[in-house]
């Protein structure tokens, strides 16, 4: 007999953040240790502001190719501005992605000892709000990021503020994404499937279906989450850090069934980094007779990502 379908992941909502903290942990934490997702309803993050930076990446997306290519920097890791179609790969993978990207990152002042991890932003000057728009939707979700690891650090039974100077000037970056409409032909899929690398992944925009991840037993489970919520995800550093206690789950974007093949699809997640120094060393709490340290050497955020990023293709 086939296995029955795995259940959808079920909404928490944010509002319990403020009223019921120990709850809204639990219920996150639980999300989380199941699934690696969690669907986090009424987040707060004004929708105006969402709106806004989205209208503006469809802008700039339709700008003519020619144009958006003087925004790509090859050689630097796709860290800044423009990844066009064609370029990242999911680790293994045989055939590119069906997508194009913008980069945002941190903005530090020049003299900052972090500025030789995070470089400057680059901004595109023809669409005029643009560069207000996209960095305040950057710093919402920077603060969101650090609510959502008050939580997780609660649920790992750790102090509340534990997560908040290791993150606080994090390496995040903020991916503008656009999957162009795929041609009946097209090979491969929208993002082939792959593990984030980072801490937590915020992602808006994921309504317009696609996003999959990978359950325990080895389906695929669709994400269909209520219109307007978020979805976050466990990334790699995540799973590290807690000895696999927060799994960091393989996740895909579909092609589109052959009716919905005309259509674009944009969304933007918010890769959540540690700051670059920060040594990835793993949880105490999270290690026992059964789950004996995983990794015994520690390595800093920085190095891990290097790596990592060599293996998708991006450096
Ligand atoms: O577009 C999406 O819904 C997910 C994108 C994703 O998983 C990624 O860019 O890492
Ligand atoms: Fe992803």
């Amino acid at each position: 007999m086939a296995d029955a379908a795995p259940a959808a992941i079920q909404p928490v909502s944010m509002g319990l953040a403020a009223t019921d903290p120990d709850r809204f942990a639990e219920e996150l934490g639980d999300s989380f240790r199941r699934t690696g997702f969690a669907v986090v309803a009424d987040h707060g993050i004004d929708q105006g502001v969402i709106d806004r930076a989205v209208e503006d990446t469809k802008a700039f997306f339709a700008l003519p190719e020619g144009l958006k290519r003087r925004y790509h920097l090859p050689g630097t890791g796709g860290a800044r501005g423009l990844t066009p179609f064609g370029v990242e790969t999911a680790k293994d993978a045989k055939v590119h992605d069906l997508k194009e990207f913008w980069h945002v990152g941190r903005d530090l002042p020049d003299a900052h000892p972090y500025r030789r991890y995070m470089p400057e932003n680059l901004w595109p000057t023809e669409v005029a709000g643009f560069h207000t728009h996209v960095k305040t939707l950057y710093d919402a979700l920077d603060e969101m990021g650090a609510t959502l690891l008050r939580a997780i650090a609660r649920y790992l039974k750790l102090d509340e503020r534990f997560f908040d100077d290791k993150v606080r000037l994090g390496n995040s970056v903020l991916r503008l994404l656009h999957y162009p409409p795929v041609p009946m032909d097209a090979p491969g899929v929208r993002a082939g499937a792959h593990e984030d690398i980072n801490v937590i992944t915020l992602l808006l925009g994921a309504e317009e279906a696609g996003l999959e991840v990978k359950t325990r037993d080895g389906q695929w489970l669709a994400i269909t989450p209520p219109e307007g919520a978020l979805v976050v995800n466990v990334g790699d550093m995540l799973q590290r850090l807690t000895n696999h206690y927060l799994p960091s789950t393989t996740h895909r974007v579909v092609n589109p069934a052959p009716e919905r093949r005309g259509l674009p699809r944009y969304s933007t997640p918010f890769f959540l980094h540690f700051e670059p120094e920060f040594a990835i060393r793993t949880l105490p709490g999270c290690v026992t007779p059964e789950t004996p340290d995983r990794y015994p050497e520690a390595i800093t955020a920085d190095e891990y990502l290097q790596q990592r990023l060599r293996e998708i293709k991006l450096i």
